[in-house]
């Protein structure tokens, strides 16, 4: 696991990153992208080993984009606008079923993607819920409503066995690391519609490729 991994999350850091990602007009830079998710994957470290293999999925998953912008292509991974053009112009999208690119850049960041309709659904919950109110129903209610639909039976059940395990929501609050509760929700407040820009940008883009049921 990277260093960056295990360091202390801070809620604002993850904000700040899916603010950077946000051209002025309006392209989304992935190493920004990946940033957040990697900002977000250490607090999913410090929740224990039940959350495990979401975090593993997570840090595959953000790896291949890094290392598409690594690559001798870099260049045109900068944006999910120009990785989208780059690999439908040249092919390098399985479309229809697996084949010899089970692991290109557009259907790796559709996966984030789904997930970050799930996170904006479970900080909004997050966000307006009352202090008594239970977390791991939250994520189940917010999961459920999102990327439920796209796992198979086994994963769904291992990410509800995880959601029973979530701590309560003023432990939660804690972990975030921005200070009293009214900053948590005023934080939360700016973060929800960010991640709501950055997920309509992109699934405007792939519903207009259609690209969002790539295999
Ligand atoms: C203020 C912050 C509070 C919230 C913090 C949330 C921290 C979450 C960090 C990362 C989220 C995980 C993102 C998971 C990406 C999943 C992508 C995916 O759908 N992958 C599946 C399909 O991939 P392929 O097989 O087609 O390549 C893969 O099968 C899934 C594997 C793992 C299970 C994913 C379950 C996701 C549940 C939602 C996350 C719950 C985390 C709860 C923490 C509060």
């Amino acid at each position: 696991m990277a260093d960056s991994e295990n360091q202390k999350f801070c809620l604002q850091e993850v904000l700040d990153s899916f603010k950077s990602c946000l051209s002025p007009e309006k392209e989304i830079y992935i190493e920004h992208y990946v940033y957040g998710w990697r900002g977000l994957v250490k607090l999913l470290n410090s929740l224990g080993s039940l959350f495990g293999f979401i975090s593993k999925d997570a840090v595959s998953k953000t790896q291949i984009l890094m290392n598409f912008l690594k690559s001798e292509n870099g260049p045109h991974y900068a944006t999910v606008q120009s990785m989208v053009k780059f690999e439908l112009d040249n092919k390098l999208v399985d479309v229809d079923k697996k084949g010899i690119y089970p692991e290109s850049g557009c259907r790796t960041l559709l996966r984030l993607h789904r997930a970050l309709r799930w996170l904006q659904l479970f900080l909004e919950r997050l966000r307006t819920s009352k202090e008594d109110e239970k977390t791991s129903v939250m994520c189940r209610d917010a999961y459920n409503e999102s990327l439920a639909q796209h796992h198979p039976w086994l994963i769904r059940k291992s990410a509800g066995v995880a959601f029973y395990s979530l701590p309560v929501r003023p432990a939660f609050f804690e972990v975030m690391n921005v200070g009293t509760h009214e900053q948590v929700v005023d934080v939360l407040g700016k973060a929800v519609p960010l991640l709501c820009e950055v997920y309509e940008i992109t699934e405007e883009l792939y519903q207009k490729h259609n690209l969002l049921d790539l295999p």
